[in-house]
């Protein structure tokens, strides 16, 4: 292993650019991209920005190069494509090629708040909003490059080609893990440059028995951690934004045996509806200086969050600083309590159900949720799925290696857990409505504060799930969801339909 570390790019140097600035300031940034024309400045001082044909993640075009380390260790299959090492090379040479008299903005810091395991990151941008989202989403510090440095080409303007490069499209999202290198090709999207990133955390960190997770984390006054893992929409951010808390992070953290911690350095919020009565923290957290993505602007520059012209998935980021509840650290102690999200589309999930170490496993590599609109290309409604760990399209191992870690940790730790489902009910989508983010947060805090424990609970008859018959503040008829929809036989079969579901693929996992 030790040579192949030595050879990462930690000492690259691009050859032949016009320029290349540094760790710029967040003015600098936004003046570059300005006078570019790759945005325009709000009424607030946000760069909004638009980002063409890929406005959510493209799993199609995500590889993983295949060389004699990844061939054993990664879960290869519809979700981890594997790209030949010699396609990899013409492609890096030509994405080098690409950089040649251009003016180069490089991000460099860190990823992992928690220095034991921490990896330096530079990313190499074409446009200045990618460098600015890297400041936001990444960890600002002055590590010298060590050999555990990842090293990023964000090339919107770049296309490879799929006839002779062994790629699905013009665009590629392309992971070397042997090399720590990644390569964006083709799309603009931002999310791609934290979760190609996160993809990575999730390959190594397993291997130093740190659990890597697609979840947000708060802390309570008396240091209470609490987890909420869920596939992109299911509310993580939303619901870490908690006035009576501090956040720790919204998006991808790691549970040492030091405690959790955060990844990243900043928030990547959806953007659509977004409302200061609703969700005021995240709305005041959008200020000077952050970065708004496919978000449509009034006359006089002001957000119009309600607009979804260009997509659903319409995005703010923006570093922690800007959050009025941050936690003053990027980390925290072992969670009290985790929260699985999941968007049931059907309605037919109970809002909120225990789950005892056992189910909590097999729910994890079953994650039961919907994609929702516009986080990945084609979805343009709710639609049913099985993400393994909340989180299928970021884990580059096989499904098993995380549950196990998950059960160990939940464990040892004593930890509470429950399902949330932050869905529809009393009707499929488009019969019931989604259930609204005030009961969510109710729940939520009784889950927190341990009061749900008060509760006598029920075995539910469909999906054998232990649910609160009643929960002081939420509607007794949601509780049991069947109660809730107007005609109990389409309940009935609807509901076994997604039992029998979750029954096989939770089997499928055992085998
Ligand atoms: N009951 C609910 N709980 C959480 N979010 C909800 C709920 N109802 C609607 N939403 C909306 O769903 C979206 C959740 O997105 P977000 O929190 O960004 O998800 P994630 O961080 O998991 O990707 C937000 O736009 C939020 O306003
Ligand atoms: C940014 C994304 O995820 P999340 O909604 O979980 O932040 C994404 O899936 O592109
Ligand atoms: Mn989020």
């Amino acid at each position: 292993m030790r040579g192949d570390e030595l050879k990462t790019m930690s000492n690259f140097i691009p050859k032949n650019v016009r320029s290349i600035k540094k760790n710029l300031s967040v003015p600098e940034l936004i003046e570059i991209a300005i006078k570019n024309g790759e945005g325009v400045l709000t009424s607030k001082g946000s760069l909004c920005v638009r980002t063409g044909k890929f406005t959510g993640r493209s799993p199609n075009d995500r590889f993983i190069v295949y060389d004699d380390i990844s061939k054993d260790t990664v879960d290869w299959g519809k979700i981890n494509l594997p790209l030949p090492e010699e396609n990899y090379k013409i492609i890096k040479s030509k994405a080098l090629a690409y950089m040649q008299n251009k003016d180069i903005l490089e991000f460099s810091g860190c990823v992992g708040s928690d220095p034991d395991y921490q990896f330096n990151v530079r990313v190499f941008c074409e446009y200045a909003f990618s460098a600015l989202f890297s400041k936001f989403l990444f960890i600002n510090s002055e590590n010298k490059i060590t050999k555990n440095s990842f090293t990023m080409f964000v090339l919107p303007g770049f296309s490879v080609d799929p006839e002779t490069d062994k790629t699905n499209s013009d665009a590629a999202i392309i992971l070397n893990l042997k090399e720590k290198t990644i390569i964006i090709s083709g799309s603009m999207y931002c999310g791609e440059i934290k979760k190609a990133i996160f993809t990575c955390m999730n390959y190594f960190l397993p291997e130093k028995e740190v659990l890597p997770m697609h979840c947000s984390a708060n802390i309570g006054k008396n240091n209470d951690v609490a987890l909420f893992f869920g596939l992109s929409g299911t509310g993580k951010t939303t619901l870490s934004n908690d006035p009576e808390r501090r956040l720790i992070g919204d998006d991808e953290h790691g549970w040492s045996e030091n405690g959790i911690f955060n990844f990243e350095g900043g928030c990547y919020a959806k953007c659509i509806n977004l409302s200061r009565e609703n969700e005021p923290i995240i709305y005041n957290s959008i200020k000077f200086g952050s970065l708004l993505e496919n978000v449509i602007l009034t006359k006089d520059r002001t957000p119009d969050y309600t607009d979804s012209s260009i997509t659903e998935n319409t995005r703010a980021a923006y570093p922690m600083k800007a959050v009025s509840i941050a936690h003053d650290k990027l980390y925290g102690p072992h969670p009290k309590c985790i929260v699985f999200l999941t968007a049931d589309a059907f309605g037919v999930m109970p809002p909120v159900a225990k789950l005892s170490p056992q189910d909590a496993r097999d729910y994890f590599l079953c994650g039961y949720t919907s994609k929702l609109a516009g986080t990945e290309r084609g979805i343009i409604e709710p639609q049913a799925t099985f993400s393994y760990c909340f989180g299928a399209p970021f884990m580059p191992r096989k499904p098993i290696e995380y549950a196990s870690l998950l059960e160990r940790k939940i464990k040892e730790q004593n930890v509470r857990i429950y399902l949330l489902n932050t869905g529809w009910i009393g009707g499929s989508f488009g019969i019931g409505k989604r259930i609204d983010i005030k009961t969510t947060r109710r729940i939520v805090k009784h889950i927190i504060e341990g009061t749900i424990e008060n509760s006598k609970f029920i075995k539910d008859k469909y999906f054998g799930l232990t649910i609160p018959e009643y929960l002081e503040g939420i509607p007794a008829e949601i509780l049991n969801p069947i109660n809730s929809w107007e005609n109990k036989d389409e309940y009935a079969k609807k509901a076994l339909e997604l039992a029998k579901k979750i029954e096989s693929q939770i089997k499928k996992h055992k085998e």
